[in-house]
């Protein structure tokens, strides 16, 4: 589902939620004062092209259009969702809604990228305040899938729905809260660390970079997978919450936090805490760090994705969403006999390329193997017929490498079925990335049993696709490369 959003106030957050939209194929409208606001966004949407559309395994719809307006009018005409990200400062928010509202489809949901102010509080004066709800995400908008969705009294029912399934279409989590709170939950989390942090810093504990290394080395990485309960569940032991439980209630009496303190924000705590936080991370860009960071994510949720779990799970699902319709979720009788088949149309993600700057060699045989998995399943060797029993094993594989392709780059592998019969199934895959042939793999496969883990026949209607394939693939032209050993060029 794509359409045109409106973004009012396009700084860190704003930018995020273009790129985000942009990159989903949304039509996206800025109005932003700034006169650098067109110049910031462009270098978000870099960052944003070099990372988001390698999250998944599947590449995203083409990129929609962002135009920048001069007023909040302009910039709301014909938008279906109108996300404001204006600084937390509620009478601007207020006058924002008033502009908008004058201007904008009362069926549009307007979003707002608070951290804080309910939607009760936004909502006063609105002409519509129905229209209003929070929609709070995360920094890197176009990277983190949580937002936190809070409706206010007037929201209906079909309202939230939409705006759910906006989100989930854009490969988001939206977390809808029962009730509205001041800085919703995920911000009450971050505000408590903060404080405890700055007390740190400000009594000679530790300095900036020491409190970053304890949640870096240590319970970030855990937060990030499991989160709050389900980690301190598995360091009940055997006996799990309860026994952390009684373990560690009684330390909530003790001076262990200052969460109702917060230290005064002197100039001379802000001059620490700024030198320190400079001494610790001058050394790079603020767009620098952003790409090390947007880096470390991907490659981090990457790696949920392949345990399907966490932030990896919803990459998944989404990645099951973005198959269906396309010529990534048919099956054999759909395609043509005597064409190669689509296997694979994805981009390259960041955690592919190596110290050369292009894609690594271990990942063009991941992509062709990826690429065999597609084909199995189109002919029937699915996840259902494999939990039965029966699969395809890689016997041998010849990979020719032929162009250099880099981290954004959409790619696409052709498969044309060489041999197919009984027990055997012999592929040849062309990796391309517009007109230009990256690479080849040419691939044997025996039919196994996972029982006896010895070749046996596929189930009759397995072994029919794979049939139709070959023969429709027979009078294609062979492959150049088909069965090249490594040797004198020829
Ligand atoms: N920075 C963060 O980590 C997060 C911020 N938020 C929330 O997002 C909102 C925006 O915050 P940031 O992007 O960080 O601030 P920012 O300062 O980076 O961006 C705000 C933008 O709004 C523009 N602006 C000012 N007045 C405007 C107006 N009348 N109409 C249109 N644009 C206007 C400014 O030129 C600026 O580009 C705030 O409500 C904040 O609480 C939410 C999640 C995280
Ligand atoms: C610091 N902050 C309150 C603006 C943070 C957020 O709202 C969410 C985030 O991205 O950390």
């Amino acid at each position: 589902m794509t359409g045109t959003v409106a973004i009012i106030g396009g700084g860190v957050i704003g930018g995020g939620w273009a790129a985000r939209f942009a990159l989903n194929g949304w039509t996206v409208r800025v109005h932003d004062p700034d006169p650098q606001a067109e110049r910031k966004i462009g270098e978000v949407m870099a960052n944003a092209r070099r990372s988001l559309p390698g999250l998944t395994d599947v590449a995203l719809p083409a990129e929609g259009p962002i135009s920048f307006h001069d007023s909040i009018a302009e910039a709301v005409e014909g938008a279906a969702w109108i996300q404001e990200s204006v600084p937390e400062r509620l009478d601007l928010k207020h006058a924002t809604f008033g502009a908008i509202q004058q201007a904008c489809d009362p069926e549009a949901v307007i979003g707002s990228s608070t951290s804080g102010f309910k939607p009760s509080e936004l909502q006063q004066g609105a002409a519509r305040p129905e229209q209003i709800m929070v929609a709070h995400p995360f920094n890197p908008v176009y990277l983190l899938p949580l937002v936190e969705l809070v409706p206010g009294e007037g929201n209906d029912g079909p309202m939230v729905a939409r705006a759910k399934e906006t989100l989930t279409g854009l490969g988001m989590y939206p977390l809808h809260l029962r009730k509205e709170i001041d800085a919703h939950v995920a911000d009450r989390f971050l505000e408590a660390v903060w404080r405890e942090a700055l007390w740190l810093v400000k009594d000679g504990i530790a300095t900036t970079e020491e409190i970053d290394n304890a949640i870096r080395y240590g319970f970030g990485i855990r937060w990030a997978q499991m989160g709050l309960f389900e980690t301190y569940r598995v360091a009940g032991g055997e006996a799990g919450m309860k026994h952390f439980m009684a373990q560690f209630g009684p330390a909530l009496s003790w001076p262990w936090t200052r969460l109702m303190d917060v230290p005064e924000f002197t100039d001379e705590l802000v001059d620490l805490i700024a030198g320190q936080s400079d001494a610790q991370s001058g050394a790079y860009s603020i767009r620098e760090l952003e790409r090390i960071r947007d880096n470390n994510l991907v490659t981090m949720m990457r790696g949920l994705k392949a345990q399907d779990w966490g932030a990896g799970a919803l990459l998944n699902a989404q990645e099951k969403l973005m198959r269906a319709g396309t010529p990534m979720g048919v099956r054999a009788e759909d395609l043509p006999a005597d064409a190669p088949v689509m296997t694979a149309r994805r981009t390259v993600p960041l955690d592919w390329t190596d110290y050369n700057g292009h894609m690594t060699e271990s990942r063009y045989l991941h992509a062709f193997a990826d690429a065999t998995d597609r084909f199995m399943e189109i002919i029937g060797c699915d996840a259902d017929y494999i939990a039965n029993g029966g699969s395809y094993f890689t016997a041998e594989t010849h990979i020719r490498h032929l162009d250099e392709v880099h981290a954004g780059s959409v790619i696409e592998i052709r498969t044309q079925v060489i041999a197919g019969a009984g027990k055997k199934m012999h592929l040849f895959h062309e990796m391309v990335e517009g007109g230009r042939l990256l690479a080849t793999g040419e691939h044997f496969l025996l039919h196994v049993s996972l029982e006896t883990r010895k070749p046996s026949a596929p189930s009759p209607e397995v072994e029919a696709a794979l049939v139709r394939f070959a023969e429709g693939h027979a009078a294609l032209p062979r492959p150049q490369g088909l069965g090249r050993a490594i040797g004198a060029p020829r």
